[in-house]
């Protein structure tokens, strides 16, 4: 059910939300080109890059000086210096489509074919979409999908069942539980029985205590944080020594993403519901994490000129002119911050496709290091 919040960031909507205090932007008039984004550069995930396309200079505090340079017209700006639109779907095909051609090598060279367990408890229909949606996905770059559907009343020695059996599979390199999983399931529990080595969702707390770990490596990295820094990498955005703010605290996203933007050496913030003034310590950052599921939180207000924008929301409102009945909007008031920020995701087409994509690689990833493929 969508829930009923104004999605125009009118101080009313938002203020209904959270006792956070914030002094408004009059939104001026900001009108995008549709100009089509060049292609990012192809390159392996989390090798630093450079893409040759920025948006227009205007304060661009994380963006390097390099890049900046080469900016060009042809990126998507406005002509009223917008923040520039990090694609998250153009950028999550081209993954897809890397991840295809290595698999296909792999194929060849040693005849292994990735494969990858999905595990949904109960109806939810967005969870539905999204086991969809990854099926798909896999079909796409040619990784097996194994599905296991059970009913909401499941019990929790069921789903540890099926986790076994996927554990001890040799064709199934990796699994995970669709969440968030029924009330009176123990989420712990299920997530720790996932063997470390298949854990491709890296929710299991041996992996994330190595992210947080100096000087170790998880097995995985969390499919949305990897995705945001993906983002960022591809579109040149720099992160050593630039001040990050992750707005959120969730084990899946919040909390991974301030560990990986600290492993990438910025000096990290997080925002959370007992942060006293969160748009003073916010407009602080070169770089943004907004992974609070509040709809239209952050305001313009609350942003550096030219800061990078990684929106993780997707709140849906309610919309009467949608076929849906709702729309989905960010955390991050889109309409407002584009006019002050340097690049920004969009919501839907920014973080959530790449969710999916690091996904497929972490599966793939997950195949080669078991059958020792470089
Ligand atoms: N086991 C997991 N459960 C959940 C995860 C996860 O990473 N592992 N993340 C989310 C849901 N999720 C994947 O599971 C996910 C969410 C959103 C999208 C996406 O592509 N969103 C689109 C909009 C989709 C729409 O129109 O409805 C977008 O943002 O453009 C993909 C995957 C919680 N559970």
């Amino acid at each position: 059910m969508a829930s009923s919040i104004l999605s125009d960031c009118s101080s009313s909507a938002t203020s209904r939300l959270l006792p956070l205090r914030r002094a408004l932007l009059a939104p001026a008039p900001c009108r995008f080109r549709p100009t089509t984004a060049p292609a990012p550069p192809r390159r392996p995930l989390f090798v630093a890059a450079q893409l040759p396309l920025l948006p227009r200079t205007r304060g661009m505090a994380s963006v390097s000086a390099a890049t900046a340079a080469a900016s060009t017209d042809s990126a998507t700006v406005s002509a009223d210096a917008c923040a520039k639109i990090i694609d998250g779907k153009l950028v999550a095909k081209q993954i897809s489509e890397e991840i295809a051609v290595e698999i296909a090598k792999m194929k060849d060279a040693i005849g292994v074919v990735p494969g990858l367990a999905v595990i949904l408890v109960g109806s939810r229909k967005d969870s539905q979409t999204y086991v969809r949606n990854k099926k798909k996905a896999c079909e796409a770059v040619g990784i097996k999908s194994y599905e296991v559907n059970l009913p909401e009343d499941s019990s929790e020695d069921e789903v540890l069942k099926h986790i076994a059996t996927f554990n001890s599979d040799p064709s199934v390199h990796g699994i995970l539980v669709q969440l968030p999983l029924p009330h009176h399931m123990n989420d712990e529990n299920i997530l720790n029985a996932v063997s470390i080595e298949k854990d491709v969702d890296g929710f299991h707390p041996l992996n994330i205590g190595r992210l947080a770990m100096q000087g170790r490596d998880p097995f995985f990295v969390p499919c949305t944080p990897k995705g945001c820094m993906e983002l960022l990498h591809r579109y040149g955005v720099e992160i050593k020594g630039k001040r990050a703010v992750v707005i959120g605290r969730s084990n899946i996203v919040g909390m991974p993403a301030a560990l990986l933007l600290q492993k990438a050496n910025a000096t990290v913030s997080i925002v959370h519901s007992n942060t006293k003034k969160p748009e003073e310590i916010t407009r602080q950052a070169d770089i943004v994490i907004a992974a609070v599921g509040v709809a239209n939180l952050v305001r313009g207000s609350w942003i550096k000129p030219g800061a990078a924008i990684i929106d993780v929301g997707i709140n849906p409102v309610d919309d009467p002119e949608s076929p849906r009945g709702y729309r989905l909007v960010g955390d991050v008031c889109y309409e407002e911050v584009s006019k002050i920020a340097g690049l920004i995701t969009p919501v839907p087409g920014g973080v959530g496709p790449m969710t999916i994509a690091m996904l497929l690689s972490n599966t793939l990833e997950s195949a080669k290091r078991i059958h020792k493929f470089k």
